[in-house]
């Protein structure tokens, strides 16, 4: 039995659009066994009810791509999915499911692909780099899609606390990507180009003052900001408080970077969530150094 543990990712992080993620300490585990016969899927915890045991689910359709790359032909295989992040909530959920999948390919066929071509395929399966690498790779991944080929450079994660506030409705990336532009605004650009330059300082240089000012973006936020609503409640209000408050991936999720008052932030962004009907939850967390790891492979 091979087991493999994922992490959660918080994709586009401030000014970071398809292209910064962050590795978050709570985490998918995805079990597989070859077997003698077909397919047998379960799946524990988020998604039970509603995710497919059938060659449709995407775990294992990463794999099969993984297994057609490098020739192997597996009679069945046996997938318990053991999954802790919740689903269509911007928390990466797909990537965890495709990194999984492809690590235990990888596994299971004995390391055929390096992690630069499991970079590569997992962010062709999900069509955007930003979740697929920090789930790999673990840290702050800064990640460029051109050309059918990922560039991607992991820098480490400072001490920080980040406050995760998950809504109890779910948005697919797809559905939130609708309501984005086809061009932007000149100054638009140029304010993310600069934003990102002092974020990456600021972690780079571990200096929270940078941070700050460097996770304010223009790019995506203030057009889901439409179809989310408390986030800009959320943003303006409690801004002041925090290094940063932002859209975790496509949302619904807000987190809040932090170095102080985690739980009260937590609370009051459940209540101003509250305050436009929006039921929520927060838990407190902290990124992760560590993407995706093998904790078990047992013949
Ligand atoms: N653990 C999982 N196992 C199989 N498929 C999953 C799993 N988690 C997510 N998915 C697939 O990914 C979809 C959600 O992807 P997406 O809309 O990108 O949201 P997220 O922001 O959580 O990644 C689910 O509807 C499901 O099809
Ligand atoms: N850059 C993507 C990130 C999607 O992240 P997810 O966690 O919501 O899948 C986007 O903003 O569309």
């Amino acid at each position: 039995m091979i087991d493999v543990k994922v992490p959660a990712t918080t994709a586009n992080l401030g000014p970071g659009f398809d292209t910064l993620g962050m590795g978050l300490s709570f985490y998918n585990e995805v079990q597989v066994k070859e077997t003698a016969s077909d397919l047998e899927i379960e799946i524990k915890g988020e998604g039970r009810t509603q995710l497919p045991t059938t060659k449709d689910n995407l775990i294992y359709q990463a794999m099969k791509q993984l297994f057609t790359k490098v020739g192997y032909k597996p009679d069945g295989l046996y997938i318990k999915a053991i999954n802790n992040i919740p689903l269509a909530r911007g928390l990466g959920s797909s990537a965890a499911a495709i990194v999984g999948g492809l690590l235990a390919a990888n596994e299971l066929v004995e390391d055929k692909l390096s992690i630069s071509e499991l970079v590569n395929l997992a962010t062709k399966i999900e069509g955007h780099p930003d979740n697929v690498s920090p789930a790999l790779l673990g840290g702050i991944v800064v990640s460029n899609y051109k050309n059918n080929r990922v560039i991607y450079e992991k820098i480490a994660v400072p001490e920080l606390k980040i406050v995760v506030c998950i809504p109890d409705y779910e948005l697919s990336t797809s559905k939130s990507r609708e309501v984005l532009p086809q061009q932007v605004q000149f100054d638009d650009a140029v304010f993310n180009v600069s934003h990102m330059g002092l974020l990456l300082t600021g972690f780079l240089k571990q200096d929270y003052k940078i941070i700050k000012e460097g996770l304010k973006d223009r790019l995506h936020q203030p057009y889901r900001e439409k179809i989310l609503p408390g986030f800009e409640k959320i943003r303006t209000q409690l801004e002041s408080k925090a290094l940063g408050i932002v859209l975790s991936g496509s949302g619904p999720t807000v987190i809040a970077l932090t170095l102080e008052d985690e739980e009260e932030i937590g609370r009051k962004m459940v209540d101003f969530f509250a305050e436009e009907d929006v039921e929520a939850k927060y838990v407190v967390t902290t990124p992760t150094n560590q993407g995706a790891q093998v904790i078990m492979n047992k013949k």
